[in-house]
């Protein structure tokens, strides 16, 4: 488990104090895939780098599976360090050794035996499936081959704990899959927890089960994935999930809207699995006015799904305002589209 207690980190740069941290508490639980997202200079990479001492807080503190890395000592901190692994945007690999040197450099420097070093690191190339790239050196590979021998080194030393850099930025979308995939692995087989920063809410999506999202230093919001892609708070949390789930109303329906009459509204309603909407329709048609549905789209994530519907409620203005009064009060989540196209609440 990690916990950020009131982190706060600032830098002098130019004899200006740059808040990087501000106030930071996130608790990580052992065996999360824990994202951290933000836009450029939110302090996500500074949060990352205070779990392994890379950064110290200025003021706070980050316990590492109950130990404060802060203040511990030569072989004490040595020892903590190693069961702390982490992945580079850029890989970060010796060019001059083969990929078998790569990945059993960490081995090496705690003196491990030859055998068990030949061991481990078969292991470990079997498991990022690159047995075939022992000889290699690190130019000969693309690279999502790279990031998988620095995920092999990483996982060297048997930490628990993996700190992912903006480990995919520089993959293209088939390659990021394949990573997101063996991380998801790591965490599976080997159990380890998984701190990721990035700034892509598709990275997110696909591999994380909770999300803290950072900006100007400080966690606007955070909880788990689906929770957040389904009724995201902050405006910033709000154009992350915009940026892999559109939230615009469709044009076949501003289309349709143009054209409504005195007695029809139409509406945007939220819906998700957490509320039964199968009978929504006959429910409103029940209370008087007639429901035509224009649109539905509907996401899932991690098994969750959410969505929207557009409907033209027709009525007198009494039957219109019971029905909207009725999604409300079943805690759908309603907003008038008008004429303007504009969502009002
Ligand atoms: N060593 C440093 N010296 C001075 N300022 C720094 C240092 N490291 C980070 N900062 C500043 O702290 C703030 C947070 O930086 P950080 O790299 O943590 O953000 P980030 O969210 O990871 O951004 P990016 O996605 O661009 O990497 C920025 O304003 C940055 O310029």
């Amino acid at each position: 488990m990690i916990v950020f207690d009131g982190v706060s980190k600032s830098f002098q740069s130019n004899k200006q104090a740059i808040t990087a941290l501000d106030n930071v508490n996130l608790t990580i639980e052992t065996g999360d895939i824990y994202g951290v997202i933000g836009f450029s200079g939110a302090g996500k990479s500074t949060l990352l780098r205070c779990v392994n001492q890379l950064e110290k807080p200025t003021s706070g503190a980050v316990w590492v599976d109950g130990k404060n890395l802060a203040t511990l000592r030569n072989g004490a901190l040595q020892k903590e360090k190693r069961s702390i692994g982490m992945i580079f945007q850029h890989f970060n690999l010796l060019q001059s050794k083969t990929v078998f040197d790569n990945v059993a450099m960490p081995l090496r420097l705690v003196r491990t035996s030859k055998a068990e070093v030949n061991q481990r690191v078969t292991e470990l190339l079997s498991f990022v499936g690159l047995s075939d790239k022992a000889k290699s050196y690190p130019e000969q590979l693309s690279g999502g081959q790279k990031q998988r021998i620095g995920i092999a080194r990483a996982l060297a030393t048997n930490p628990s704990i993996l700190l992912c850099d903006e480990a995919t930025s520089a993959l293209d979308p088939e390659t990021t899959s394949s990573i997101l995939q063996l991380l998801k692995k790591v965490n599976r087989e080997y159990k380890i927890t998984i701190l990721l920063i990035t700034h892509e809410m598709a990275v997110v999506r696909e591999v994380c089960h909770k999300v803290a999202v950072m900006e100007a230093g400080k966690v606007v919001e955070s909880g788990s994935v689906p929770a957040v892609f389904a009724s995201p708070q902050h405006e910033t949390t709000k154009k992350f999930v915009q940026s892999v789930i559109p939230n615009t109303v469709p044009q076949s329906v501003l289309e349709l809207v143009k054209k409504v009459e005195a007695d029809q509204t139409v509406l945007e309603v939220s819906v998700s699995d957490q509320q039964p909407s199968t009978t929504l329709i006959s429910e409103l048609t029940g209370l008087g006015v007639s429901v035509d549905l224009l649109y539905a789209s509907m996401n899932e994530v991690q098994g969750t799904s959410f969505g929207k519907l557009y409907i033209a409620l027709k009525g007198s203005r009494q039957e219109l305002a019971i029905a909207r009064t009725y999604l409300e009060e079943s805690h759908f989540k309603v907003r008038e589209v008008n004429k303007h196209a504009e969502l009002v609440a």
